[in-house]
């Protein structure tokens, strides 16, 4: 009742493919693999989305005559090689497999869920916080970038934090998890601006969302059930402080990316606007919310957009490319 208030015409397609079968992208893992991976995907008529983003788009009509990719393309995170069948391909990838260096080949995600590591726009040397890590898919994105000086890992919870740590020895290998470089860590990542304050070049909060998608689908400990509604309720609230603390350990002049797999515009935009003006607030600290509408054509062909948020994008399920609900804002601490 209250997405088709939100979403009016569009919310019978969003249902719909909310209802049928997601798609998934497989993440080429840049430490186990040479160039055969990406062979033996494309041999199944998957295409590297990014790569074709980033590097082979369309020219605009008004840019015509250059050749070269747009500035904002180079923003992206560098390395991430991610495929996807292609619109109205409704295929499957096979099990990722061990390769010959007894690491997984590829990670099965939801390809939209790339999106706010893409955006996060990492560069060689950051020092990164990935506050809500676990199971993993992201913080296993951010270090295949190759830009990670260092990579703080955190999740409230245990248990998802030991998975995060086999998904870690599944991908990485041990001179990269060790070295001081990968650190996870369990704790309540509301708390981070004290401990870590003014620390990170790029932090990625990934926050607990009502995961509109999943929810339909599971009826076990389902977060719209009636014992859990209090929970639900207090989901923006719980949100914001992620947010908030997640910005202020970003150094002045870094940059967040908040995301969530939610349609729900009080877990998105409201979150991130809420977030800012505490932040002003309370600490007189500016942060300045960036415009991704560049970003947003890159991927056009691949995901389906909502055309309408104030702030941040929402990739929206489709039948054609059934990823998503994922929403992401990139922001940058001003001061
Ligand atoms: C959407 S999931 C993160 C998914 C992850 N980023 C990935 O890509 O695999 C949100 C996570 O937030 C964690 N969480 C909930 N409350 C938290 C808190 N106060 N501090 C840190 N993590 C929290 C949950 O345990 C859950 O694993």
């Amino acid at each position: 009742m209250t997405y088709s208030v939100q979403f009016g015409d569009l919310w019978p397609s969003i249902r719909v493919s909310l209802l049928s079968e997601q798609k998934y992208g497989a993440l080429v893992n840049n430490f186990a693999s040479g160039d055969h991976v990406s062979a033996e995907l494309e041999q199944l008529k998957a295409r590297d989305f990014v790569n074709e983003a980033v590097f082979h788009r369309e020219p605009e009509p008004e840019n015509n005559q250059t050749a070269a990719p747009s500035p904002v393309s180079w923003a992206c995170s560098p390395n991430l090689r991610c495929f996807t069948f292609t619109r109205g391909d409704v295929s499957r990838f096979p099990p990722a497999r061990l390769g010959s260096l007894g690491l997984m080949d590829y990670y099965l995600m939801d390809a939209a869920s790339l999106l706010p590591v893409l955006a996060l726009g990492l560069q060689p040397g950051d020092t990164v916080l990935d506050l809500c890590a676990a199971p993993g898919g992201k913080t296993l994105a951010l270090l295949q970038t190759g830009c990670c000086r260092n990579l703080a890992a955190n999740d409230l919870s245990t248990s998802r934090t030991s998975r995060l740590q086999r998904v870690l020895h599944s991908y990485v290998p041990q001179d990269v998890r060790d070295k001081n470089r990968v650190r996870v860590t369990s704790w309540d990542g509301r708390k981070w601006g004290e401990l870590e304050g003014d620390t990170y070049d790029r932090v990625l909060v990934d926050v607990p969302c009502t995961t509109d998608r999943h929810s339909l689908h599971e009826e076990e400990n389902n977060i719209f059930k009636r014992s859990r509604k209090k929970e639900r309720q207090m989901l923006p609230m719980l949100q914001m402080q992620l947010l908030a603390a997640g910005i202020l350990a970003t150094k002045p002049g870094g940059h967040v990316v908040y995301s969530t797999c939610s349609l729900s515009h009080l877990q998105n935009e409201y979150v991130v606007q809420g977030a800012i003006e505490l932040l002003d607030n309370q600490y007189s600290i500016k942060v300045q919310v960036e415009d991704l509408t560049h970003f947003r054509k890159l991927f056009m062909n691949a995901f389906s957009f909502f055309p309408s948020c104030q702030v941040g994008e929402l990739v929206i399920p489709n039948l054609m490319a059934n990823f998503g609900p994922v929403y992401f804002c990139k922001m940058c601490r001003m001061t």
